[in-house]
């Protein structure tokens, strides 16, 4: 993300290059639909010079007395081609918007296919220019291709018209077609400048109208709406919103006021030389070098012509626009991978020794303070290991460099004596089972909120309900109105035409699923949990404790929690410090050794027994 957007230049080289895409993406898309523009704009483009050819002709035969059968043919083929001029447009605007509608779908595929296959951590998403990236390319993919081919329809009708009209214009007066041509001129220039401050615009106003969706979702969305009400944050947000959206206005007015003053200088320009010619045209045919039907013919031409170029420039406009969100469109779909993969990539064995972090060192961004400094710790095969330590120390980073979300800025981290930047991260994370701090309710149904922990279990109702009981959450979601079929939602209805919609879950409940998803994956090599009881009452605490044990016993896993009578019996105990292992030993030998382990147990043993009812 190194370019700045904001003062895009398309060189021709990369213009050109997106033009192919978007004829590729058009052509596989709606080939037939492409085909039937191009025809309907050679038949658009040339409607107009024939029926001032034909008006002509009808005029002159007038004035000199043309035979009445022959003036009948010419005027029924003139109202043909005024049926066609009707029709044309009616049949373009169809094909146009099947086109559309067919070129999305592909671009949005290879959009988000993209995105799947190159941004397989999380650093390029938590970059906010990406995200203002993303929205454009959105945009860009599915509109632009559409928008691409209508310009250049356009600029061909434009062109088929034009000529027309100019070798009509070159017959009555060779002096007019070099005015009308050093008129446009400045109109080209002006449109290209227009496309290109329209485009810088949509960038810096992309920004605030992200925020400002960001706004209106927080007031609409019942997940937020318990503290917005309680803290009575609504016109706080309101007024932020609202700021976003006069932001956005205020560039959008600027950019029309500036658009407005160049439109009306063109029109000027345009209507004096149009009125010119009329002049001289009018003085021509009072003095005989002209017929009646020539005047016809040439008024019809000047307004076509003008008309043909300021279309043509205006389709070269939007063209160009089109190729500025094209770029966007391109550098999201082939955005530098997050995580480097070899093209060969180490395969991940079945864990049997130990997951080995050696000198790791991780910080979020090269302006962001260091989270790990040079941690050493070993996670032996077939144990259970946690990991203590104060908020914010570093735990669940650890977590997400063990998942390969991201790589160690300095260090290794070794999977069975493999670096785990030579490995595939999919393959790698097919071999881990995890729930995380903040894990994920989604707004689908029960049994899929846990079927989505192994897809391949998605339809198996008996291994969903093993996992629920196991994460003690069974009871939970079979007594719920539809049982695991119910939506956790109230977002969503299940169908359209449904009119019952979901329920929401405990706080405990939804943590319990996120544990019943890790536990679908029980097959996989690591089980990590991150805090994955804190949600949960004491009774319920020490319950899923229990299961968990059974559980972990001869599997390898790593437990995360603040609760150390939770993690007391693990096989080793980790106590991460000023981005350190700073302790390292079971139970017994940390709390002899009274350090950090020792008396943050101490305070919370102290703590229960002060108030332990005598
Ligand atoms: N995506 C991120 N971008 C930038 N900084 C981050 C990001 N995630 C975490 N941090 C920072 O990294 C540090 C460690 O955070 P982390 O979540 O790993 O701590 P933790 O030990 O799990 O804390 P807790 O016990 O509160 O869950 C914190 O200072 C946090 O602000």
């Amino acid at each position: 993300m190194s370019e700045t957007p904001a003062t895009i230049r398309l060189t021709p080289r990369t213009a050109l290059s997106h033009a192919r895409t978007a004829a590729r993406l058009t052509l596989k898309a709606a080939p037939w639909s492409l085909a039937l523009l191009a025809v309907l704009a050679v038949a658009a483009g040339l409607a107009p010079v024939a029926t001032a050819w034909l008006s002509r002709l009808v005029l002159d035969g007038l004035v000199d007395g043309m035979g009445g059968p022959a003036l009948v043919w010419l005027a029924v083929t003139l109202a043909l081609v005024g049926i066609a001029t009707v029709i044309l447009p009616r049949l373009s605007q169809y094909a146009e918007a099947e086109l559309g509608r067919r070129v999305r779908v592909i671009a949005v595929d290879r959009l988000y296919t993209a995105m799947n296959q190159r941004l397989r951590g999380l650093t390029t998403l938590e970059d906010p220019r990406f995200h203002d990236r993303i929205r454009l390319a959105q945009q860009g993919g599915s509109v632009a291709p559409g928008d691409l081919v209508n310009s250049a329809t356009g600029i061909g009708r434009g062109a088929l018209t034009l000529t027309g009209f100019l070798v009509t214009l070159l017959l009555v007066n060779p002096w007019l077609v070099l005015a009308v041509a050093v008129a446009s001129i400045p109109t080209v220039r002006a449109e290209i400048l227009m496309g290109r401050r329209r485009m810088q615009a949509m960038w810096r106003i992309g920004h605030a109208e992200r925020r400002q969706y960001f706004y209106a979702n927080l007031l609409s969305s019942p997940r937020e709406a318990k503290e917005i009400r309680l803290f009575g944050l609504g016109t706080f947000f309101r007024d932020r919103m609202l700021g976003e959206l006069r932001s956005a206005n205020a560039a959008n007015h600027s950019l029309d006021r500036r658009e407005l003053g160049t439109q009306i200088l063109l029109g000027v320009l345009g209507a004096v030389v149009a009125g010119g010619g009329l002049v001289w045209a009018i003085q021509a045919a009072r003095s005989g070098r002209l017929t009646v039907g020539d005047v016809t013919v040439f008024v019809a031409a000047i307004a076509g012509v003008q008309g043909a170029i300021s279309g043509i420039v205006g389709q070269l406009g939007s063209a160009h626009q089109a190729l500025l969100m094209l770029d966007h469109y391109h550098v999201a779909t082939t955005v530098e991978p997050d995580l480097p993969v070899p093209a060969a990539p180490a395969p991940v064995p079945a864990l049997t020794d130990k997951i080995e972090l050696r000198d790791v060192w991780f910080r979020y961004g090269p302006d962001l303070p260091w989270v790990l400094r040079g941690v050493n710790l070993t996670i032996p095969a077939g144990r259970a290991t946690a990991l203590v330590g104060l908020n914010g120390t570093g735990k669940s980073t650890l977590v997400k460099l063990l998942c390969r979300l991201y790589d160690p800025t300095r260090g290794q981290i070794r999977w069975d004596g493999v670096d785990l930047k030579e490995t595939d991260p999919a393959e790698l994370r097919e071999r881990i089972g995890t729930v995380f701090q903040d894990y994920v309710e989604y707004e689908l149904s029960a049994a899929e909120n846990i079927g989505l922990g192994d897809l391949a279990r998605i339809q198996d109702r008996d291994r969903i309900e093993a996992a629920a009981r196991q994460a003690g959450v069974h009871q939970a979601l079979a007594s719920l109105p539809k049982g695991y079929d119910t939506m956790l939602t109230r977002m969503f209805l299940e169908g359209v035409d449904d009119p019952e919609s979901g329920v929401l879950l405990s706080g405990g409940q939804g943590q319990r699923l996120a544990l019943a998803r890790a536990l679908l994956r029980d097959e996989r090599d690591l089980l990590i949990l991150d805090e994955p009881s804190s949600g949960l009452d004491a009774e319920a605490e020490a319950e899923i404790h229990t299961r968990l044990r059974e559980h972990r016993a001869s599997r390898t896993s790593l437990l995360i929690s603040h609760r150390l009578n939770t993690i007391r019996d693990a096989d080793r105990i980790a106590v991460l410090s000023d981005g350190e292992i700073a302790e390292y030993g079971d139970h017994d030998q940390l709390i002899t050794e009274n350090g950090v382990y020792a008396r943050l147990f101490a305070l919370q043993a102290r703590g229960y027994a002060e108030t332990t009812p005598r």
